[in-house]
Parts: structure tokens; sequence; C-alpha cells
């Protein structure tokens, strides 16, 4: 009987890396949730008890890793649009986010972890409310969470919750579903989190040895409060908090000067850049290639759905390799290299994922999405690469894996029931108020 523990994966083309692209026969051979050996030809070892999937029309990728958003948010897409953040938050979102319950979250994140699968994405970040409900809902649909307790620090009272909460969800659920599961914390913004209270998280982050994502720079609104009330923008603000003396990924830095992405650099800041959802709000354009010269490591994201509308990392690739050429008015600025690297190994790495993660070498993760190259978007075929970056979508997944475990098969979601998720959403939707 075949192992099924050991897969080999035949396909027509393979993206190892961004930096190496197989355009024709090729194959990935995991071993449980461990990438054993892929590369061109046919694979030449010992077959013995190898379960085989003969792909020859599709090309396989590292899955995508989305590096800022709030999954259950799914919920409230299109409840607040053409406003601007502020407006947004305070007067749409909070009053929504308070009718949120347990089940709620649970059935939120579900369904972004059906859209988020269904168009190539692996690996993803949260930061919300009722969390131990999101890590089940991740756990339960397969993919990979980095997954924090928002802290919103308003009052000593809500301060203190955080912490506690922060706690028992690194107890509870760090490192389950054999690693699928990341703890983190997630202290919203410097405007919501008072100084005192971000260095107490930073304190938390050191004991329990957790990683840190929060929202910076977002707005020039943002910014300049910054400056009114503590002298300094939010990126010297919160590192004169000690929050950079640990691992901390921050969520857009839309509205970053060279002295703030100096301060970056020298920590080791890892930057969230979420296109979509930055010109939705009208925040702004992050300054991504700056900050990449600078050695700063940037990920992509959709941010969540309220903001975007959607949570298909696909139109953030393509938007990312688009929006800078744009804006610097050179067609090198993001090339379709640079943008893959941010949506998957640069992703990984800015979600605090070790060196390997993001690619289909040996020892990464089994994180693996195929594209049909039977479709329009691969005909033809002069750079696989860039057919993936300019011309593919989310239409074009047919399957994915993660950590070697199939989520997508033939386009359909197999871990988690849609119909159900459909029903419940629409049920508890209805329920709000607004
Ligand atoms: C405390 S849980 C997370 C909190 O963040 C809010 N949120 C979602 N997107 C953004 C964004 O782009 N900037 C700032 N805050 C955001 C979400 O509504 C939750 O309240
Ligand atoms: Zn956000």
């Amino acid at each position: 009987m075949a192992n099924e523990h050991r897969v080999l994966l035949e396909v027509g083309g393979l993206i190892r890396s961004a930096a190496d692209v197989i355009d024709g026969p090729s194959y990935v051979l995991w071993n449980g949730s461990t990438i054993e050996a892929s590369g061109g030809g046919v694979y030449d070892g010992d077959r013995t008890g190898l379960h085989v999937v003969r792909k020859m029309s599709s090309v396989a990728m590292p899955g995508l890793v989305n590096t800022h958003g709030h999954a259950a948010m799914t919920l409230f897409r299109s409840a607040g649009d053409d406003v601007p953040l502020q407006t947004w938050l305070t007067e749409k979102m909070f009053p929504l986010e308070q009718q949120l319950t347990a089940e709620a979250v649970y059935w939120g994140t579900q369904l972004a972890c059906w859209e988020m699968a269904v168009s190539g994405t692996t690996c993803f970040t949260d930061m919300y409310f009722y969390m131990e409900e999101s890590a089940r809902a991740t756990l339960d649909s397969g993919l990979r969470g980095i997954l924090s307790v928002g802290l919103l620090g308003f009052t000593e009272e809500m301060q203190k919750q955080g912490i506690a909460d922060s706690r028992s969800f690194k107890a509870g659920w760090h490192q389950r579903g054999d690693g699928r599961i990341q703890v983190t914390l997630g202290p919203h913004a410097p405007y919501t989190c008072p100084p005192a209270f971000l260095e107490q998280v930073t304190d938390l982050s050191a004991e329990l040895d957790l990683p840190i994502q929060i929202h910076l720079s977002e707005t020039a609104y943002e910014v300049e409060e910054s400056h009114r009330q503590h002298g300094k923008s939010p990126i010297a603000h919160v590192r004169d908090c000690g929050l950079f003396t640990r691992p901390v990924l921050a969520a857009h830095c839309v509205h970053v000067n060279a002295e703030d992405i100096k301060i970056m650099a020298e920590h080791d800041v890892r930057a969230a850049h979420n296109p979509q959802s930055n010109l939705k709000l009208g925040s702004g354009i992050a300054p991504a290639v700056a900050l990449r010269n600078a050695g700063i490591t940037v990920g992509l994201g959709t941010d969540g759905a309220a903001s975007n509308n959607n949570l298909d990392m696909f139109e953030e690739l393509r938007l990312a390799a688009l929006l800078h050429k744009g804006v610097l008015q050179d067609a090198t600025a993001v090339t379709a290299s640079e943008a893959f690297q941010m949506a998957t190994a640069d992703g990984a790495r800015a979600v605090f994922q070790p060196a390997g993660t993001g690619t289909l070498t040996p020892g990464a993760n089994a994180d693996v999405v195929l594209l049909n190259l039977d479709n329009p978007s691969f005909i033809p075929t002069y750079n696989l690469l860039s057919n993936v970056v300019y011309a593919a979508s989310a239409s074009d997944v047919t399957d994915v894996y993660v950590a070697g475990q199939p989520i997508v098969v033939n386009g359909e979601p197999v871990t988690m029931d849609t119909e159900q998720i459909r029903w419940q959403v629409r049920r508890i939707v209805g329920k709000f108020s607004r």
C-alpha cells in the first residue's frame, strides 16, 4: 500500500522560489509536512511507498503569505466604505465590533480561511477579538495562522484584561496543530495603546518569547497627532517605549520618513505592505521600495475584508508590482520577481518564520499552491513568473496543500464545510444592527 505520508507531486512547471523557476516537467516530494526534494525533470529516486499525484497541467508555487489582516472582519465586508480610516474605525467598525460574539468570530474566520485558501494563501496573520475562536477556526481549516489577541488600551481594565487574555491565549494555543498555530502579541496601534501599556506589552513579549504585530504610521493624521502628543513620529515613539527591542511586524508604514526607515532597519522591524487597504481608506501609498532598499523585510497583506474588500493576495501581488512603477515612474521599481518574493519568502520572514519558509526547497513546509496552466492566464508563457504576477488570478488556483495536507482539491475546499459557513455567516450578520 502507498505510504500517504510521502507524496510526490509531478507538475508541468515549478516556482521553487522567486529566483528559481522551472518551466517544464518538475516535481515536489514531501514527507509528512516537510519538503524532502524538488527540482526539474522526473524524480529519479526510489518510488517505493510514494503517493504520486500527477498534475502535468499545473504549475506548483509556494503558498502566499498574508502578512496583515483581521480574519473575522469578513463579517463586515462592505459595511463601511468610502470613508477615511478614523471615521471607518470609530464610527463604523468599533460599533459593529461591540456586537461580536465568540460564535461570530469562529464563522467569520472560517469564511476568511475559505476565501484565503481558494485564492492561494496558506499562511496568514490575525489580530482580533475572541481569538480562541479564530484559532479554532484556523485549526479546523488546515491553514497556518500567526495570531494575536488585539489589544486596545483605552482603560486600565482593558489593558489588564488584554495582558491576561494574551497569556492564556499563548498557554492554550501556541504551536497547536503541529505548529500551524503560532501566537504573537497584538497591541493595536500607538494611538490606542498608551506608552506604559506598550512597555508592558514589550515586557510580556520578552517573558513569553513572542513576537509583536502592530499598526504603525498608517495615516498622515496618525503621524501629526503623534508629533503633537509625543513630539516624535509613531516609529520613534514606539522605539522609545522599548517595542523594537523585540521582533516586531509593523503593518502599513505609509507615512514614514528617512529617519523612521533608518530606525526600522536598525532594529530589523518587518513591514506589512497593504496597498489595497491603504488606497481604499485614502491613507496613501507606503514607500515599499525605499523600505526594501534600506534592507527592511517587506511582506504583503490584505488587511481585513472590511477595508479591502476581499482577501485575495493575487490582487495585492499584482498591485504591489504595478503601483510603485507608477509612483516612481520607473518600470523596474518592483519587478515580478521582487513582488513574488514579497508575497512568499519575504512575507514568511516578516511573520517570523524560519529561513526557507515561503519556498519549495528541501526543509521548507509543504505549503504548496497549484495553478492551472491550461487557463488563458498561462497561454502563452514566455516567462512563467511574469504570468503568475501580471496575468494570473485567484481563479487559476486549483489545489492547495498546507503542511503537506490537501486543503483545496480541484478548486473545492476539502477541510471546510462551505455550505455551513455561508449559512452561519448570513444568519449571524442578519442579527447585527447598523
Ligand atoms: C484590536 S483588534 C484589531 C482592531 O483593528 C481594527 N482595524 C482593522 N484594520 C485596521 C487598520 O487598517 N488600521 C487600524 N485599525 C484597523 C479592527 O477594526 C479592530 O478593531
Ligand atoms: Zn489592520
